[in-house]
């Protein structure tokens, strides 16, 4: 027998006791009479049979009832571990509600405190202990056909920095709205992190921590690991399986990416769908700003992943659509780091990503000098550390525009640049405010305001489905971009007339399928342009008119033969 007809048949053998404990078939009481007889459950549970909506009903009592946000987040978890299904209608239902919980801010006290609220694993460790034995480590996971892989290696866990191997956290909260917000299967999601040590000496001293206690390894040893993982990845799981990376330190995510990403499916979260989302929120302000990208001027505040990864998404995106060149797209767009503006006179001490930024300008300190300096229209923090949008940089961003565009996009709300509420009031209203964690509207001389989640939780579970159901083999810049336009185009006037520069997360699900949609039509168009150049349209092209996409037949998959 094979290991997926083993499986099937043991699936099929599930009853009574085991049916109960096996959170991926369980459905507690919402077992009808019928399946209690077919599957020997009568005594095992009470008589009533309840129904799923009444089960929601009952949870989110229950969730609503624990003011402790991280309680409510260890009730989701044993749901999760419970009753897969009810989980997800959980959050499916109830998105706004319990993204905050399962998602950033939450997650990031979960993986903070994960040795000591740890029960079952949730993901796949895969540590320097497994060094030459990963192949069968993945083997170990009992799910075969997996689509989609998040994998961190807790070094800059959100802006929480290293946290070791209970980064776990991230990859199980990504992975759960991949299901609720992307429509991928559960079982086809596997998270994973790589344990290579922490130099977090707080962990290493934590008699409950759950990683290997040594420091960091890094160098030939780091990557090593890192290209046995990824070479088994594809032997195990073949050619479409996705990696996302997520929550690597900034010197690893961008060589990973580099190295992978011309032989895998890959994408960094990070630095790819962080700045998807902030151009579709920068796009979809234009409805309000007025003029087109190129009449703004960017400054950034954090120049790593997520800086770095919008500011060229922003002058790609400018340069596709007026042709100028990418290296005279990048001049509109600046950049501070812990060190001060990034200018021509630091180049040669700058790091690889930063360097395209280094344009003429004298050299300042701080981000006040450089936001007078600059004369920015649009503020973006991307620096992990919070409050440093202070009342100064705020003020002086109100007094150069008329709306000034500031987004504090560093998580979870503890690392917020600023908060809505300040945003708001110090520029007396004037602001359009969005942040990578959510803040609640606020109420300014009588008008409300509805801060944006410029969060890449808007994109990746729509751009990944798109990228599994194509069966894309690679991932392109223009794919990312293909989300960014089909999220903006999702933002409506009325959104705008409230200030929201994102449309409300409630039809994320309708959202994520026109992502992928968009996504997945670029990868075919992508592939014709490509088999066009090799002379055999003729069958693709075929394709192409089999695949007029709407946002209701992408949620059934569709396979390149
Ligand atoms: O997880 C989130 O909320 C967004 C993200 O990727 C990060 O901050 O690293
Ligand atoms: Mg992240």
């Amino acid at each position: 027998m094979t290991r997926t007809q083993s499986l099937r048949s043991s699936v099929e053998r599930l009853n009574g006791y085991t049916l109960l404990r096996d959170p991926h078939h369980n459905k507690g009481l919402a077992f009808t009479e019928r399946e209690r007889d077919a599957h020997y459950l009568h005594g095992l549970l009470p008589p009533a049979v309840l129904t799923q909506e009444l089960q929601v009903r009952k949870l989110m009592h229950n969730i609503r009832n624990y003011e402790v946000p991280l309680n409510k987040y260890v009730a989701m978890m044993e749901l999760q571990e419970r009753n897969e299904r009810l989980f997800y209608r959980l959050l499916i239902d109830n998105v706004e509600e319990l993204l905050p919980v399962v998602y950033t801010p939450t997650v990031g006290e979960a993986c903070q405190k994960y040795g000591s609220i740890f029960k079952r694993p949730q993901g796949l460790y895969i540590s320097l202990k497994e060094k030459g034995k990963i192949l069968e480590v993945l083997k170990n996971w009992p799910e075969r056909n997996i689509q989609v892989i998040v994998v961190t290696d807790g070094e800059r866990i959100l802006g929480l920095g290293d946290l070791g191997c209970q980064g776990m956290g991230i990859p199980v909260g990504k992975l759960a709205l991949y299901t609720a917000l992307g429509g991928v299967r559960p079982s086809a999601c596997l998270p994973i992190t790589i344990d290579v040590g922490t130099n977090n000496q707080k962990l290493l001293d934590d008699e409950f921590y759950i990683g290997l206690r040594q420091t960091r390894a890094t160098g030939k040893e780091y990557s090593d690991l890192l290209e046995e993982f990824m070479s088994a990845v594809k032997q195990n799981y073949g050619e479409k399986v996705l990696v996302q990376f997520e929550d690597f330190a900034n010197h690893n995510a961008f060589e990973l990416l580099a190295k992978y990403k011309t032989s895998h499916l890959v994408f960094n979260d990070d630095i790819q769908g962080t700045a998807s989302v902030v151009l579709a929120g920068l796009v979809a302000s234009l409805k309000l700003l007025g003029g087109s990208l190129t009449d703004h001027t960017f400054l950034f505040f954090g120049a790593g992943e997520a800086g770095t990864g919008i500011a060229e998404l922003i002058a790609l995106d400018i340069s596709s659509k007026t042709h100028i060149p990418l290296e005279e797209a990048r001049k509109k767009i600046w950049l501070v780091d812990s060190k001060g503006l990034i200018v021509g006179s630091r180049r040669e001490s700058l790091q690889h990503f930063k360097k395209p930024w280094a344009h003429e300008h004298e050299p300042l300190s701080t981000l006040l000098d450089a936001v007078n300096a600059i004369k920015p229209s649009i503020l973006i923090g991307t620096s992990g550390v919070g409050q440093t949008f202070t009342k100064d940089v705020v003020e002086a961003m109100a007094a150069i525009n008329k709306k000034p565009l500031i987004m504090a996009l560093s998580n979870p709300t503890s690392q917020a640049e600023c908060t809505a509420e300040q945003a708001y009031t110090w520029t007396e209203g004037h602001a359009i405010f969005s942040s990578g964690s959510p803040f609640d509207p606020y109420e300014y001389n009588g008008k409300t305001f509805i801060p944006g989640q410029a969060n890449n939780a808007y994109v990746f579970p729509g751009l990944g489905f798109g990228l599994v159901i194509c069966g894309a083999i690679r991932m392109h810049d223009e794919m990312l971009l293909a989300a960014s336009e089909a999220l903006a185009n999702q933002v409506t006037e009325e959104h705008c007339s409230k200030g929201m520069i994102y449309p409300p997360l409630t039809n994320i699900r309708k959202i994520s399928a026109h992502i992928a949609a968009n996504v997945a039509a670029k990868a075919y168009e992508l592939v014709g342009d490509a088999v066009k150049c090799m002379h055999h349209n003729m069958r693709i092209g075929g394709l192409l008119t089999s695949l007029k996409f709407n946002a209701k037949e992408i949620l059934k998959p569709v396979r390149l033969p």
